[in-house]
């Protein structure tokens, strides 16, 4: 049996409906690259009867049911208040229902050893869960390049690979890669002003920027990456590496779990 993997939702307005919805590109590598059941985790659910009373999703609950997570990305961004700042532009998009259940649900996937791998948005996540900031318009800041893709260009354009990151020697990325440096795509406006204490770097752009990181000292598995490895990962050897890795991490969870179920069962 595949192992089941968590994949956090967006919550955003459709046709005058509230819908809790991934990008298919990371369910399918989930699926396929981590070789794991991918099952939605929704945003918080907001009042839709007379009730008025807003569900919550228990975090305990998922993370029972699942033995891995997933945070994918997205355009919406990371609540400022979150780390400590105000909105420099409010129509930025946000999202504070995914907030919600993505910020404390990090924390105790981390506290509890759930392997847990953010991808973009969902890197920015694991930032901020564990108490580091974000540049709002990265793009204004001095000294950095302009990370946002070429939207003039189609889709296959705008997820090519344009810039090289420099992978940090004997970190978890550069073994994968068996290589100091490696091009990757390049899809968004915020990005890490202060990494949270304790967190490995795994990975930087040549302007500085922080590109991909770990939370040491923690019992499972977990990684989080700014670029978007789930596109055509079947293409890319460090991008295939880290879905196998993050797949197998979540393998081994199951069985121990499953294993654990049936001595359980013979008592
Ligand atoms: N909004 C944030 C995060 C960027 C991000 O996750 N982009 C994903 C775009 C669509 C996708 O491929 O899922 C930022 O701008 O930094």
């Amino acid at each position: 049996m595949r192992p089941v993997i968590g994949v956090i939702s967006d919550v955003k307005q459709v046709g005058g409906h509230t819908v809790h919805g991934v990008t298919e590109k990371y369910i399918y590598a989930v699926a396929r690259g981590a070789q794991a059941m991918p099952v939605l985790v929704p945003g918080t659910i907001s009042a839709v009867d007379d009730d008025m009373t807003p569900e919550r999703v228990v975090i305990e609950e998922i993370l029972d049911l699942c033995d891995g997570i997933f945070l994918p990305g997205s355009p919406s961004n990371v609540g400022p208040q979150h780390y400590g700042d105000r909105p420099h532009d409010p129509p930025l998009p946000a999202d504070p229902h995914r907030d919600d259940i993505s910020l404390p649900l990090i924390r105790a996937a981390l506290e509890r050893g759930v392997p847990l791998f953010g991808v973009c948005r969902g890197f920015q996540e694991m930032n901020v869960a564990m108490g580091g900031t974000l540049f709002q318009k990265l793009y204004e800041q001095p000294g950095r390049f302009d990370h946002r893709e070429d939207s003039s260009l189609d889709i296959e354009g705008q997820y090519a690979p344009v810039h090289e990151v420099a992978l940090e020697p004997g970190g978890l990325l550069e073994s994968l890669a068996g290589a100091p440096r490696w091009t990757v795509n390049s899809l968004h406006g915020q990005g890490i002003a202060r990494l949270a204490p304790g967190l490995a770097i795994e990975a930087r752009a040549d302007d500085g920027t922080v590109e991909a990181f770990r939370v040491p000292d923690t019992p499972g598995f977990n990684l989080a990456i700014q670029w978007h490895p789930e596109w055509r990962f079947w293409q890319d050897r460090l991008s295939s590496a880290v879905f196998t890795a993050f797949g197998a991490a979540a393998r081994l969870r199951a069985e121990g779990r499953r294993a654990g179920a049936r001595e359980l069962a013979a008592v």
